[in-house]
């Protein structure tokens, strides 16, 4: 499991080791850049280029994030490096300066120009110059920023942005990023690869600085022990491999997990057949249909394993109908369309309400919560639906609002209806009620198709199916995880979207990192993400051998 922390969480634990009596900040520094250095180099060997010759800037600010940056540049010049500094502040950390001009690196000075807006200043000049060189180290902002890049700094870098640089490698986070929550103030550099020092940032796990930080990798520099608990964490397939149910030996359909569906409608019957199919080849011992006639016979034509339960009120024209057969988990909203549907949903929230059972609560669904939902109720929106739901809660936002802080809106969307909220998107978020929150990336951006997050949904509702009740942790799986008992639907939802990301990556042939590093793999239909489920579910038990 990946833990993320705060840039805060960060700095408070490198505290009691900068006493000014010793050297502990020079310590701590030293480390940082050793493994910023160390990380440059193995990048351009893994690119297969040499690194005695070519050539490497670095944008430095005056703080900390600018001295990690210029000590990493004077190992590379001692290594054989053509090295250049461009002091974005026109001052810089007193000791890693000398150090780099010791080791024979060039300093430019970033000129603002005398009269603002004249245009005076050489920002675009040494953009071009950056561009140039092999490598350029993002190392302008840290954990100490407040607010983004401003004027020269910020012209800088988005004229070097334009330009597209070869490699572009950013210390700590990518200068701009929120390491607290993701928020990205503009403009920000893109890199390939973020080299963060200590702990993981949230804001480099959250979109969208996520999107900006390219691959990241955590230098170790001995405050690990001193962290608080993460506020964010990320499964990998190795705790998946721990956390997918699987079958007793004894075990018979009944136990194995019944999902009651209602989804789709005369006018969007494909949602009813990918989810009840998706809940199918994810494991649910049976998927009970509820809808109407028309849209049951395309369910079954493509999942024939599927029980109709008959057409509940639409059928009996409003009259209502009773839920016939028995369930462990609900999925609720895909595809809802019509009164009799709609019905339907009501009564299938009002069942769970009163049954005490976990629940999927997607799309047209979203619009019939009560007030205060109970934990075991995982809302599925994305971005315009979180907003909506806010909205109708007097909490007016738009959906780019939740789209440049998903962290903050998730957290606050389960804090305020009670449920577990998992926000859609290239990554996904899940929130508890409690606080906590999972976030999940593996999917590729082929998987945006029509159709994907009605798998996802048939996916977690046949997972909550298996793992629903008492039981649900007897093999001490979460909790070796240390997961929480209050988190545990939420680590649900994220293991869902885990599985969903693995198995739509694997019907477009790329994974999420080869995706990011430039691999195209190719288009995936929503049934092909479906389809592949069961496949890459085996695959990842298997390493639990
Ligand atoms: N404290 C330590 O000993 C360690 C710190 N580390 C590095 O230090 C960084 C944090 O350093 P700092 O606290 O010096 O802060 P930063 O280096 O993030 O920079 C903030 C500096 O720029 C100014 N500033 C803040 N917001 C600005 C903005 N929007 N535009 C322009 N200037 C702005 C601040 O006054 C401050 O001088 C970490 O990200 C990490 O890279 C690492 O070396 C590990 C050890
Ligand atoms: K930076």
């Amino acid at each position: 499991m990946i833990s993320a922390f705060t840039g805060t969480d960060v700095r408070a634990a490198e505290q009691p080791l900068l006493d000014p009596r010793s050297d502990g900040g020079a310590v701590l520094m030293q480390r940082a850049a050793h493994g910023l250095a160390a990380a440059i180099v193995s990048e351009l060997r893994a690119r297969g280029q040499r690194f005695a010759g070519s050539g490497v800037t670095v944008l430095a600010g005056k703080g900390n994030n600018g001295g990690d940056g210029l000590f990493a540049a004077s190992f590379l010049a001692r290594r054989g490096m053509r090295t250049t500094a461009v002091l974005t502040a026109g001052s810089a950390h007193t000791e890693a300066l000398a150090a780099f001009t010791a080791a024979g690196g060039r300093v430019l000075i970033l000129d603002s120009g005398s009269n603002a807006g004249s245009n005076a200043g050489n920002a675009e000049e040494l953009a071009v110059l950056c561009a140039g060189d092999d490598v350029v180290i993002d190392a302008v902002l840290g954990t100490g920023a407040r607010g983004g890049l401003r004027g020269a700094a910020a012209e800088l870098v988005a004229a070097l942005q334009e330009l597209r640089p070869r490699l572009v490698v950013a210390c700590d986070v990518p200068s701009g990023v929120d390491a607290d929550t993701g928020e990205v103030h503009w403009p920000v550099l893109d890199a390939q690869l973020t080299v963060t020092f200590g702990g993981i940032k949230a804001g480099l796990l959250a979109d969208p600085g996520e999107g900006c930080a390219g691959r990241v990798q955590l230098v170790p520099i001995g405050i690990e022990s001193l962290l608080p608990a993460p506020v964010l964490r990320r499964f990998s397939t190795a705790d998946l491999a721990a956390l997918l149910p699987s079958p007793g030996r004894r075990a018979h359909k009944y136990s194995r997990g019944v999902l009651g569906v209602v989804a789709g409608s005369e006018k969007y019957a494909g949602a009813a057949v990918l989810s009840v199919h998706a809940a199918v080849v994810s494991g649910a011992g049976m998927v009970r249909y509820l809808g109407p006639a028309a849209v049951a016979r395309q369910v079954l034509a493509r999942t024939p394993e599927a029980l109709w339960e008959g057409a509940g009120a639409e059928g009996a024209n409003g009259s209502g109908g009773a839920w016939p057969g028995r369930v462990q988990a609900w999925l609720v909203g895909p595809g809802l369309d019509g009164a009799g549907q709609l019905e339907n949903a009501r009564d299938a929230l009002a069942a769970a309400l009163d049954g005490g059972q976990p629940a999927v609560v997607d799309a047209g669904a979203l619009e019939l919560l009560p007030d205060r939902c109970p934990p075991h109720w995982i809302l599925t929106p994305h971005a315009g639906e979180l907003s909506a739901l806010l909205g109708r809660s007097e909490m007016p936002v738009t959906r780019e609002d939740v789209e440049s802080r998903p962290l903050h809106f998730v957290r606050l969307a389960a804090e305020h209806t009670g449920a577990t909220v998992l926000l859609k998107g290239a990554t996904t978020l899940v929130a508890s009620p409690s606080g906590a929150v999972f976030s999940q990336s593996e999917g590729c951006p082929w998987m945006a198709t029509a159709g994907s997050g009605d798998v996802l949904a048939g996916i977690l509702g046949a997972l909550l199916a298996q793992c629903a009740g008492p039981g649900m942790d007897d093999d001490g799986a979460f909790a070796a995880l240390g997961v929480a008992p209050e988190d545990r639907w939420a680590a649900l939802g994220a293991v869902a979207v885990s599985l969903h990301g693995l198995a739509g990556s694997a019907a477009s042939g790329v994974s999420r990192a080869r995706f990011d590093a430039g691999a195209g793999g190719g288009p995936v239909t929503a049934l092909g993400i479906a389809d592949a489920v069961s496949g890459v579910w085996a695959q990842i038990v298997a390493d639990r051998l």
